[in-house]
């Protein structure tokens, strides 16, 4: 016990003193560490070879400029980055985020949550992030295309079927993905495994665009299950209206429940009658337009500048969809004061440690991202595997594998909680199933 408390602080004194300004990397970190002491106490042979020591240190990170010339001639350059965070149970696998905050920490943090997530899917694939402080807020398609094509330039040094898969995350969709592959095409003949997320005409899994918002419903719905609860009749508030959230609203209300909220980065719409999928899709889908819009479009509905998590309504589940450290502790608060009961989330770590903790002392039931979310990821793997074998499955087959595969990372985090006494922690069952697998597979590889 003391050897593992010891054990512990040793690795969180290292990560202070190696990264001090890495906030974010340092919170998804230390989480997982604090939620790892139990396995430590029943695996002495962990401590002994240090297997956390290696976990938390990237196998290799690569940072790089990325030159490229605006429509009025400018001349800019933004900064890349490529995390390959850990190999042990199969190439790098993670999306590429294409945001100005994106830096050194964010995606370290990512990267070190893909091992986990990445793992709880079942398949066999290690965790890997990347991304660039590019903003493409108000840049003409050709700026975007001229950008992905040197982002690609750099990064295909670094990846390859076998060994490193990017994909989408924040920022990077299917017409990013389209100009990355055509770079690299560029530069290396077709090999469709080298990217993720892709269009259905050259390579591309049906279902990967629903995957990670229906996966959420999909881990949601076995959840309630669980708790002998049902999602038909729910009401629901999604922050975000990009990807995630999207496929969130339309899977959430085929089966039943009401989405009455969703926003960007400028504000909330919050329609009583349930959000009007069609409109959504419309704005950001194909206008690529602001949620500010969608109030126009529907009389029911009213826009704020404030934050999904300051509105004051009564509703029963909260589906971050956005982007991380989005709620706060005195927003987890007001959730209980409004009957939430159950929180799961689509983004990655969306909710402050300030949060969290607020969910378990009010008995808010917490799915955490990388669990939740790995819907997306799956489906990528499920994507490789097509590339490979040369055929093409249909939207039905890979959905119910992405259903199959969601129930199973609850049944796993259920089952890990359970085995080690910690009731409803989910947060903690899936970091302990996640991390057993890749630390059984890093002891039978000897030193790394
Ligand atoms: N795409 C995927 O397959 C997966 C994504 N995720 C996670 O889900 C989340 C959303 O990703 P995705 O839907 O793909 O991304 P998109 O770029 O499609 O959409 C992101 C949405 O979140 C909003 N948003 C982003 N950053 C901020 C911010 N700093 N403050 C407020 N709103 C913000 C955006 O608003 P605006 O347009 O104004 O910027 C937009 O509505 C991220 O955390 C991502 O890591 C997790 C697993 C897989
Ligand atoms: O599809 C992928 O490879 C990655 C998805 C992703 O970035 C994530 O799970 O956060």
């Amino acid at each position: 016990m003391e050897e593992v408390n010891t054990y512990l602080e040793d690795l969180k004194n290292t990560i202070e003193q190696r990264d001090p300004n890495q906030i974010e990397f340092k919170e998804a970190a230390f989480e997982v560490l604090d939620n790892l002491k139990p396995v430590l106490e029943r695996h002495p042979e962990y401590i002994k070879r240090n297997i956390l020591g290696s976990l938390i240190e990237p196998e290799r990170v690569f940072q790089f400029r990325i030159p490229w010339q605006a429509d009025d001639g400018s001349f800019k350059v933004n900064r890349g980055f490529r995390v390959q965070y850990n190999s042990t149970i199969g190439p790098y696998k993670g999306g590429l985020r294409l945001h100005p905050s994106v830096n050194l920490s964010i995606v370290k943090f990512l990267g070190f949550e893909q091992i986990f997530k990445n793992s709880l899917t079942g398949l066999p694939i290690g965790g890997g992030k990347g991304g660039s402080d590019f903003n493409s807020k108000g840049k003409s398609d050709s700026e975007i295309m001229r950008f992905c094509q040197s982002f690609m330039t750099e990064l295909q040094k670094y990846i390859g079927p076998d060994l490193d898969v990017p994909a989408g995350d924040i920022g990077v969709g299917g017409r990013e993905i389209g100009f990355l592959y055509g770079q690299y095409k560029r530069l290396n003949g077709s090999k469709p495994g080298i990217l993720t997320g892709k269009g259905l005409d050259y390579g591309g899994s049906l279902a990967r665009t629903e995957a990670t918002g229906f996966g959420l419903i999909y881990y949601l719905n076995a959840l309630l299950n669980g708790q002998s609860d049902k999602l038909a009749g729910k009401k629901i508030k999604i922050s975000g209206s990009g990807n995630v959230a999207i496929y969130a609203l339309q899977k959430a209300t085929e089966l039943g429940a009401k989405v009455v909220t969703m926003s960007d980065s400028d504000g909330c719409i919050f329609d009583p009658n349930g959000i009007d999928l069609d409109v959504i899709k419309q704005i950001k889908e194909v206008e690529r337009g602001r949620i500010s819009e969608y109030v126009k479009r529907v009389e029911t509905a009213t826009y704020s500048l404030d934050s999904v998590w300051d509105l004051d309504i009564n509703y029963d589940i909260a589906l971050p969809c956005a982007t991380q450290n989005e709620i706060n502790e005195k927003q987890a608060g007001l959730m209980a004061v409004n009957g939430v009961k159950y929180v799961a989330e689509g983004a990655n770590m969306p909710s402050t440690p300030e949060a969290i903790t607020t969910y378990k002392k009010h008995k808010i039931i917490y799915a955490p991202g990388k669990a939740a979310n790995a819907g997306g990821v799956a489906v990528s793997a499920l994507e490789m595997s097509q590339n490979s074998e040369r055929l093409a499955w249909t939207f039905e087959e890979v959905d119910k594998l992405l259903k199959n595969i969601m129930e199973s990372i609850y049944a796993k985090s259920a089952q890990a909680a359970k085995e080690y006494d910690l009731g409803d922690d989910y947060q903690a069952g899936a970091n302990i199933a996640g991390f057993e697998k890749v630390a059984r597979a890093m002891y039978q590889q000897g030193l790394v």
